[in-house]
């Protein structure tokens, strides 16, 4: 991956060195708290199309030396939000072996062992994704809290290859699967702000959806994503664990979470 880490001398205190926005404001994960919340009533269920993958469709699973990331075809899309937002890729944030702790997004203060993100672009206005990274309207992303806890079983169906992209650089394909059965239950919950890229370049380009329900995973499949990854490649001959990929979090900014539901 790019020149930037989680820790160290290029460490998250140093991105605003060479990602300015890093410093800037509207920054994200922040800590969703109840003092910020605010109920919007015409918030509406969240609508995905077409995530219900056929194991026909390949997908590419890869370590970037920064998480573990799944392209996603351009037929998957969110329907209810004001322009269509077509998927790009997914990814995760985790902790480490012995400190489930690796959520970005906090709420009241409570963080959670790992999250997802499901990265989509803005297709109404721009025509891909690397022109629509750095625009204001041009990124919707979902985020999911995941909890250790039940088995799960649509993890089964990238984490069983997780042995093949150990190290950065690494990718292999992969068959399509139900997508939809990664995401919570309910997708009516969910806080919503404006927000940012949470790693570098870090553009304030996201509008954030984090669900209130939370996904488990059990302490197999938690240790297999917190302890399987390294950030470096195969050649490298001091190998550095890929784990704890979650960024700091970051000033509200006088923003508001608006929320879908009342309690
Ligand atoms: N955490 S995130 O959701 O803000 C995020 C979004 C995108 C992203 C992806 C496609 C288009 C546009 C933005 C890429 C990353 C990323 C994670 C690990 C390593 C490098 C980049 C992270
Ligand atoms: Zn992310």
């Amino acid at each position: 991956g790019a020149m930037w880490t989680y820790s160290g001398p290029e460490g998250q205190d140093h991105w605003p060195e060479h990602y300015p926005y890093c410093g800037g404001t509207f920054q994200s994960p922040i800590d969703i708290k109840s003092e910020l919340m605010r109920f919007d009533p015409t918030l509406r269920p969240i609508q995905v199309q077409n995530y219900n993958l056929a194991p026909g469709e390949q997908l590419t699973l890869g370590n970037n030396g920064h998480s573990i990331q799944i392209s996603l075809p351009h037929t998957m899309h969110i329907s209810s939000l004001p322009h269509r937002y077509t998927a790009a890729q997914l990814h995760f944030h985790w902790g480490s072996r012995g400190r489930a702790a690796g959520s970005e997004h906090v709420v009241n203060s409570r963080q959670s062992a790992a999250e997802m993100h499901v990265v989509h672009f803005n297709s109404d206005r721009y025509p891909n994704v690397s022109t629509a990274v750095d625009k204001s309207d041009g990124l919707a992303v979902l985020g999911v809290l995941i909890e250790v806890g039940e088995f799960n079983p649509t993890f089964e169906h990238f984490l069983k290859f997780i042995n093949g992209i150990k190290y950065m650089g690494q990718r292999v394909q992969i068959p399509g699967f139900n997508v939809r059965a990664l995401l919570p239950a309910r997708l009516d919950e969910y806080y919503r702000y404006d927000g940012s890229l949470t790693t570098p370049p870090c553009y304030p380009s996201v509008l954030w959806t984090v669900f209130r329900d939370r996904v488990t995973v059990s302490h197999q499949q938690f240790l297999a994503l917190a302890t399987a990854l390294y950030a470096s490649s195969a050649q490298d001959s001091a190998p550095l664990p890929l784990n704890n990929n979650y960024r700091r979090l970051q000033l509200p900014d006088s923003r508001t979470v608006l929320v879908s539901f009342k309690e």
